[in-house]
């Protein structure tokens, strides 16, 4: 097990940092789903943005009002003072109505539409990722998916949450309040734009810092992710070889680089807040400075010099929410980021667009028909299908790293054929690229004369079970781990588990068939996990059977059972068998050795015996063990 995860120097952050626009669009697709609730939120907030730029200016006129100034409105010193201050206090109530109820409306609704968008993002993601070769899963790990699919895409989801999406409003709002400023007094109104480009700069400064170690703080939980899962899988390795002090000092580690890079987020958000903070008095003092000065030359009146006090203030906080919303957009595009990441990831064992054939096509319309065909029929008459062929394949994990050599033989139907060879021959390579998880590098596999590139994934796999030395089983119960939500009747999985001669094993569980079965199995040993896989293989009727080492963690007597049952189960059908213990496979028709990824020998038992060579080594250092 290793725990020490390889750290990108170069991470897609430095890589191929998309620009922000790009980013954007790919939420379009997403956005679109939900265009009225999101228009009719971005509308709602035009109001808000009025009313807020509105308010100093009522509130200045009220002052000038009672101070009976020049700067008073010309309709209001024509009507009663009573009505005019009626006037604008009706007026100053409907914009705090307005503000009230339409605020709260439109951050329930973006809220909303931001959940479905990231459920929808969600989905997404895991369907992708279901989909995506092996080979994806062997260099990516587990704990970065995860985060990848949880964290990240919750980040993207509080952009919705903390109403961010408001950042239209508050450059509304700003644009408003500049707007209303400058038709009151130019004077004081350029004074605070002056202020306010140095401080947009400032704060774009801190933002771009915090998207980098945002970015990096996001990698780093991934790896701490990861660790976290490694030894929670594994935990019975930590604990058997005393790794925990070991991995913990790792986690401690890899924990500090974490909070290191968490630290600067923080400290470039606060940096942002607290810019905002004193510039925001200072502007207040600078208005009031100057205002003054122009109030004591009579230039300038004092309900204008309060309405620009509100102002100063005004301006600088939908720039501060801005700053705020804009931490967490910025968040929300690191997310994308990485998201995108993993949705860019190409599907590399794809179905053609258009299937040219099918194995189904080939003789009977339905894989049950072949299979009640060769029920039927079996015992009599030699079976027509279940061909393998493979054609010169060649294939590597690794570019040029060849763990298959020019693979040429062909597998008749029916015939039940062993694979051995020493550890790390190639065998369980080539049962990987039958299934097409991963696809030669060269050369092709047919099945019943079609190149498998040209059957659906599906159908392919529907044609063949598999049956692997460790079973996987996934929360639920007996029943459905034997279905897999094929919708096979209960009638149907029972007679598959006496087929495979395990009803009596499931019988004996707590609840029988409907025994809940926990994450991985772990309430059931590993020989009955295997009988699970057995009757999962049974019930799907395949054409091609593959064992890959599958008995060898029963027992003496479990083995016996499976074993007749198997016999029975291997009737018409071809088989694969994969076995280190040569003596559970003298009675296949044919044995092929391999050895570094290449086919050195093959032919019966005796004939292999006979020929004196890697076989007969083999054979004949097993039976001294015994
Ligand atoms: N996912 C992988 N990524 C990279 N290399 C791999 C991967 N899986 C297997 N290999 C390598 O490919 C070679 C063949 O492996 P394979 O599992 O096919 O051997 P095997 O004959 O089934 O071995 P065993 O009898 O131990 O199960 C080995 O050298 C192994 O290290």
């Amino acid at each position: 097990m290793s725990i020490s995860i390889p750290r990108k120097k170069s991470h897609s952050g430095y890589r191929r940092r998309e620009n922000d626009w790009r980013l954007f669009l790919r939420l379009l697709p997403y956005a679109r789903r939900h265009v009225r609730s999101l228009t009719l939120s971005i509308l709602l907030l035009v109001p808000v943005a009025v009313s807020n730029a509105v308010q100093p200016l009522l509130i200045g006129q009220v002052i000038s009002l009672i101070r009976k100034e020049p700067s008073t409105y010309e309709f209001l010193r024509n009507i009663p003072f009573w009505q005019a201050l009626q006037f604008l206090e009706v007026l100053l109530v409907i914009t705090v109505i307005i503000r009230l109820i339409f605020t709260g409306f439109q951050g329930y609704l973006v809220q909303k539409v931001g959940q479905q968008i990231t459920a929808d993002i969600r989905q997404d993601l895991f369907h992708h990722v279901t989909s995506l070769a092996v080979r994806f899963f062997d260099r990516t790990p587990v704990g970065k998916i995860i985060t990848r699919l949880t964290s990240d895409v919750e980040v993207l989801g509080d952009v919705f949450a903390t109403g961010a999406i408001g950042i239209v409003s508050d450059l509304f709002s700003m644009l408003m309040i500049v707007g209303f400023m400058f038709s009151i007094q130019w004077q004081l109104a350029l004074l605070l734009l002056v202020m306010l480009i140095p401080v947009s700069a400032l704060i774009i400064y801190f933002q771009q810092q915090y998207r980098k170690a945002n970015y990096k703080a996001r990698e780093e939980l991934s790896i701490l992710n990861s660790q976290l899962q490694e030894n929670i899988v594994g935990i019975n390795v930590v604990q058997l070889f005393r790794r925990e002090k070991f991995n913990a000092e790792l986690f401690r580690k890899t924990n500090t680089r974490y909070v290191k890079e968490v630290d600067k987020t923080i400290f470039h958000d606060t940096a942002v807040s607290a810019t905002l903070e004193w510039v925001s008095l200072v502007a207040i003092a600078a208005v009031l400075w100057i205002g003054g000065y122009l109030l004591l030359q009579n230039n300038l009146t004092f309900g204008t010099l309060s309405s620009f006090v509100l102002y100063a203030e005004r301006l600088f906080q939908p720039l501060q929410q801005f700053a705020e919303k804009f931490t967490v957009i910025q968040s929300g595009f690191t997310a994308i980021e990485r998201v995108s990441d993993v949705l860019d990831e190409p599907i590399e064992i794809r179905d053609r667009a258009n299937p040219r054939v099918s194995v189904f096509d080939v003789q009977f319309g339905y894989i049950d028909e072949i299979v009640e065909h060769l029920e039927s029929e079996a015992e009599h008459s030699k079976p027509q299908l279940g061909e393998i062929k493979f054609e010169h394949v060649w294939f590597g994990y690794k570019e040029d790293d060849y763990v298959i050599k020019d693979l040429d033989f062909t597998i008749h139907p029916g015939e039940k054929v062993a694979l051995v060879g020493p550890t790390g021959a190639g065998k369980t390579t080539i049962i990987r690229l039958l299934c097409r998880l991963y696809e030669p590098s060269q050369g092709r596999i047919l099945v019943d004369g079609i190149d498998i590139r040209e059957l659906p994934q599906a159908e392919l796999r529907r044609y063949m079970a598999v049956i692997l030395q460790e079973g996987f089983l996934f929360a639920g119960d007996v029943k459905s781990n034997i279905t897999l939500a094929d919708g096979y009747s209960f009638e149907e999985v029972q007679q598959a588990a006496e087929k495979t001669n395990i009803a009596q094993f499931i019988e004996q569980l707590p609840q029988g068939y409907n025994t809940q079965l926990r994450e991985r199995g772990t309430n059931l040993s590993s020989g009955q996990k295997q009988l699970l896989a057995f009757a999962r293989a049974a019930i799907r009727n395949p054409q091609i059977l593959v064992l890959d080492e599958a008995t060898a963690s029963l027992d003496v007597g479990t083995e016996a059972l499976i074993q007749e049952a198997l016999n029975k189960l291997l009737i018409g059908r071809t088989a694969i068998i994969i076995a280190h213990r040569l003596s559970t496979i003298r009675n296949v028709d044919r044995i092929f050795v391999l050895k570094r990824g290449e086919l050195i020998e093959q032919g019966n038992h005796e004939q292999l015996l006979q020929l004196g060579g890697l076989y007969a080594t083999l054979h004949n250092l097993q039976m001294l063990g015994n």
